[in-house]
């Protein structure tokens, strides 16, 4: 569970606040997709999450972020990160610069909780599973591409099986087959109950896998809601968030007078296909 209770904060260089009192709390279990235009606070709020604001980046809060029934502010971050992962935009920044494979970079965090060696072993071996990177298992961290370096950041934080996962853009920088293997890995921690806290920008991905979507915008949250209601709000696009490709199709046929008034508009491809088939009646032409 989260907790943000009238929360707001300024970097120690900011002229504004980053983030303005925020309140908000998210369940155990939940996957709460965070989205919004470049600048809104995205960044900053999962760094708040974890720890690294204040205890790390410094500046000036006010309110408080309760995470699992710890103000984050008062617990110091070597006790937050065993409950709270996160993963950081740029991959680079997370690698600890002092293993030389993945493998080893994978046990850095459980060494140093003194984790004994054949349990370190294991969990490492099942990430690596996981996340389909054995591959890269005897690599060195610093030799691999951007993505490959994202999957092994996520790696990183999945082996200290955190109950809070927050991730920033884990994606960004990775293909295709790479992005379907952090969301397969994120789908699957969320069955497992890992409450998970996702800032990212492929809203196709997002409307199939969250519960619950924030828009931030000027550090403030401006929607709360279900996936299907937030991402196909008409206000996003001039917020400078565009919409999923299913929600523009489907507009683009409004226009035209295909898809009716009283039709809400599909954020995801299961929802545009039965929209399309229940508008032409299940016609299809050749
Ligand atoms: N280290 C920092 N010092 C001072 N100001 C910062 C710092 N990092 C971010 N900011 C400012 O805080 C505000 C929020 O930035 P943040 O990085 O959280 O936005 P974001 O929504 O993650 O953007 P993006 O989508 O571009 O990553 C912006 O005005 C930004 O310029």
């Amino acid at each position: 569970m989260i907790e943000l209770d009238d929360f707001s904060y300024a970097y120690p260089t900011g002229s504004r606040p980053a983030l303005r009192s925020l309140r908000l709390a998210v369940p155990a279990g939940q996957l709460c997709g965070v989205v919004g235009p470049s600048g809104a606070g995205k960044s900053t709020f999962a760094h708040a999450l974890a720890g690294f604001i204040p205890h790390a980046l410094g500046g000036e809060t006010a309110g408080r972020v309760v995470v699992g029934g710890r103000t984050v502010a008062d617990t110091p971050l070597p006790d937050l990160v065993r409950d709270v992962g996160l993963v950081l935009q740029n991959p680079f920044n997370q690698i600890s610069g002092v293993k030389f494979t993945v493998r080893e970079e994978l046990a850095f965090g459980l060494e140093n909780l003194g984790v004994p060696q054949e349990e370190m072993v294991r969990r490492v071996d099942a990430v690596l599973a996981e996340l389909r990177i054995e591959g890269l298992a005897d690599r060195s961290p610093y030799q691999l591409s951007g993505g490959q370096q994202q999957l092994v950041a996520l790696g990183s934080v999945l082996v200290m099986r955190p109950s809070v996962l927050v991730l920033d853009e884990p994606t960004s920088q990775l293909d295709p087959v790479g992005s379907g293997q952090v969301f397969d890995a994120v789908r699957a921690l969320h069955r497992a109950g890992v409450t998970i806290v996702l800032v990212e920008h492929k809203l196709e991905r997002l409307a199939e896998i969250a519960d619950r979507v924030l828009v931030l915008r000027h550090g403030e949250v401006a929607l709360d809601g279900p996936p299907a209601t937030v991402l196909a709000d008409p206000r996003l696009a001039d917020w400078g968030v565009a919409g999923t490709r299913y929600t523009a199709a489907a507009r683009l046929a409004r226009e035209r007078g295909l898809w009716p008034e009283d039709r809400d508009l599909p954020v995801t491809l299961d929802a545009a296909v039965a929209g399309f088939r229940a508008v032409t009646g299940g016609v299809e032409s050749r």
